[in-house]
């Protein structure tokens, strides 16, 4: 079985390990590092996998996946760079930071592999994108491709959308659960019981996005079989409309996307 290293094991870090144990990885395949004993004790008891420190990482793991904040990579690659070769694989899960960043500051030749994946890989339904660097092969990406599709789907997409993707798969996870908050908040102000209000949209928002996922209706379709002439859904949507809340969407994503662009330029040579 590959051996699979996660260097930085918080929210996305976690959520990777737990979806691989999920998947079917067996805990003794699974390594990570982290940097506070307490945060590795509290992971190791939760899991049953081994905290290392980044030489046994980079000794025993066949694949390395690198998934601290893009702010803190620099201590990261320096510990690595005198570790890794050819034969390593290394796949990055941080924002904004370009396989270009890895190969200047790694060996010659190490493989790459950047990924953006999202935190519903907690429950196996995660989003990935990947790309391959200078350095990574077919085969190194089926690799990747395969360990994450135990986690949910996987697609493959020029590294120059890699921003975009960020701001719509990476953080897409965040509007929604931003949007069910301020769902139920309205049914707060409707006089409804929080427990009630949180139960009617959260399975309004499960039963709307299995139809997303599995009729082959577009959305506009799926909206407008809800909207009944002279009905009570119209009423809401000339309040969206009226409020801005496509626009407020549109430029929120490009501001994701900014922010990533803007991570990736602070390691630029
Ligand atoms: N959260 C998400 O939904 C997603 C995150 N990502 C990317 O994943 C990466 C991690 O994000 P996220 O999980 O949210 O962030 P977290 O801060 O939760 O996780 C990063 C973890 O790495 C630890 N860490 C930092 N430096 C080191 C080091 N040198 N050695 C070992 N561990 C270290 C941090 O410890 P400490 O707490 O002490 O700082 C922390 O536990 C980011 O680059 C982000 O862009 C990608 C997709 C989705
Ligand atoms: O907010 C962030 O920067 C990370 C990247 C995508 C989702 N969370």
């Amino acid at each position: 079985m590959t051996v699979i290293a996660v260097l930085g094991a918080g929210k996305i870090g976690e959520a990777l390990l737990s979806g691989l144990l999920h998947g079917g990885h067996e805990p003794g395949d699974l390594l990570f590092t982290e940097r506070y004993p307490a945060r590795a004790e509290e992971l190791t008891t939760r899991y049953g996998v081994r905290a290392v420190e980044v030489e046994e990482a980079a000794k025993h793991a066949d694949v390395l996946v690198v998934a601290v904040k893009p702010q803190d990579i620099d201590p990261v690659l320096d510990e690595l760079a005198p570790l890794l070769g050819p034969s390593s694989l290394v796949v990055s899960l941080c924002a904004g930071l370009p396989t270009s960043l890895y190969e200047r500051r790694l060996a010659s030749g190490v493989p790459v592999v950047r990924v953006m994946p999202n935190t519903p890989m907690l429950v196996n339904e995660a989003m990935s994108a990947i790309s391959a660097g200078r350095y990574a092969t077919r085969e190194h990406l089926a690799v990747v491709r395969d360990l994450l599709s135990h986690v949910g789907q996987v697609v493959e997409v020029p590294e120059g959308q890699q921003d975009a993707v960020t701001a719509l798969s990476g953080s897409g996870p965040a509007y929604f659960f931003y949007l069910v908050e301020a769902m139920i908040d309205a049914g707060i102000l409707l006089g409804l019981p929080r427990t009630l209000a949180g139960q009617l949209i959260i399975q309004s928002a499960v039963g709307a996005a299995k139809m997303l996922a599995e009729s082959e209706e577009h959305p506009v379709l799926l909206r407008e079989a809800v909207t009944s002439p002279a009905g009570t859904t119209i009423n809401a949507i000339r309040e969206l409309e009226k409020h801005g809340v496509r626009a407020a969407l549109l430029a929120a994503i490009e501001a994701a996307r900014d922010r990533s662009v803007e991570l990736g330029k602070a390691h630029e040579a």
